[in-house]
């Protein structure tokens, strides 16, 4: 049934209007399909679930209200989702726009100064304040937070780590990237308990008026860890975990922890998501019961993942 959605090309109509225009449906099959979310509903209402949201699935309106809805869905059926955002495309355009060029080592973006400034610009002013804006405008009432208030992301000075062929780790001074080291869980209960989204933006408040850039994928870590989150799901560009990103029949639909650290080690898994990867292990480590990474670019990912049998993306199991 979920196949004779799949049949229509679930994947280029975009509002529900189009799908019954183009869908033969039997009233028994759409019957059939909320069903099958019938056991998911009533074992996720109230769970927490992370929601990792990357600057690289944000590609078109359509897609972010898609996502948007799905958040809606989320919490109209009693979960208590929060959103941790991306948004490293956005940050590395303006950066071009005043003529800076952005370099990343081991995935993570070398930052200056004006650099964090422009993190927290973009992030915090831009990024965050739309999607809370269209949170709110499907009856979702959102806050808007970066990790400056209240405290919510503690950090200090994160290295990078660079794996060398011959085993060994170096560690890079990349400027101001931070680590989090403490997550204010009371004021995101706080939020969740009076019936708000708390939607994060990966910005960190260091000693005295320090600022960090963090890798919302680790931030997104930390805070399902903090929570002990059901669910930590990260949307992001790609379908999941390949052996080989140049073959498309090397995707993997779950994965053990310990080769998922194997391919980082031996250089399967690249650039991007290798902060994924190792913020995905340390969520599961900290308590973050199950972790996805899942493909942002496909419509209403997050509710195929959650309320179907199937599910989409890889699982680090
Ligand atoms: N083994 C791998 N499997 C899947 N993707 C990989 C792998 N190695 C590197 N990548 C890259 O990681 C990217 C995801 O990271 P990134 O672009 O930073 O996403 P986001 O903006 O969602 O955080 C993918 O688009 C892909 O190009
Ligand atoms: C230190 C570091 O790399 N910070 C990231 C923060 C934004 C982010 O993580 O965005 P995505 O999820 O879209 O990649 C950056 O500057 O791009």
């Amino acid at each position: 049934m979920i196949n004779e959605l799949n049949d229509i090309n679930i994947a280029t109509v975009h509002n529900p209007a189009e799908i019954a225009a183009h869908t033969t449906l039997s009233a028994a099959s759409k019957a059939s399909i909320l069903i099958e979310a019938l056991p998911y509903i009533q074992k996720f209402a109230g769970k927490t679930m992370v929601i990792k949201y990357g600057g690289n699935a944000m590609i078109s309106e359509e897609l972010k209200n898609k996502v948007m809805q799905d958040i809606a869905l989320m919490k109209c059926i009693g979960i208590r989702p929060v959103l941790v955002h991306g948004g490293g495309p956005d940050i590395t355009d303006f950066l071009e726009k005043i003529g800076k060029t952005s370099t990343f080592v081991s995935g993570l973006r070398v930052t200056d100064a004006e650099t964090v400034t422009i993190a927290q610009m973009v992030l915090g002013g831009k990024i965050n304040a739309e999607i809370v804006s269209r949170l709110n405008s499907l009856g979702i009432p959102a806050i808007g937070l970066t990790g400056k208030d209240a405290n919510l992301l503690k950090a200090h000075k994160k290295l990078a780590e660079i794996h060398e062929a011959n085993g060994q780790t170096n560690h890079v001074d990349i400027g101001f990237v931070g680590e989090v080291t403490a997550v204010n869980t009371q004021l995101i209960n706080d939020l969740l308990d009076n019936g708000y989204v708390p939607v994060i933006s990966p910005i960190g408040a260091g000693k005295g008026e320090t600022t960090y850039n963090i890798n919302a994928d680790y931030v997104a870590a930390e805070v399902a860890g903090a929570l002990g989150a059901e669910k930590l799901l990260m949307l992001t560009n790609t379908k999941g975990i390949y052996t080989s990103l140049d073959d498309p029949k090397s995707f993997l639909s779950s994965i053990p922890q310990a080769e998922a650290t194997i391919m980082i080690e031996n250089g399967t898994i690249q650039g991007g998501m290798i902060p994924k990867v190792e913020a995905v292990l340390h969520a599961l480590q900290c308590g973050t019961k199950r972790v996805s990474i899942i493909d942002g670019r496909e419509p209403h990912a997050l509710l195929l993942e959650l309320f179907t049998n199937k599910g989409i993306g890889t699982e680090i199991i």
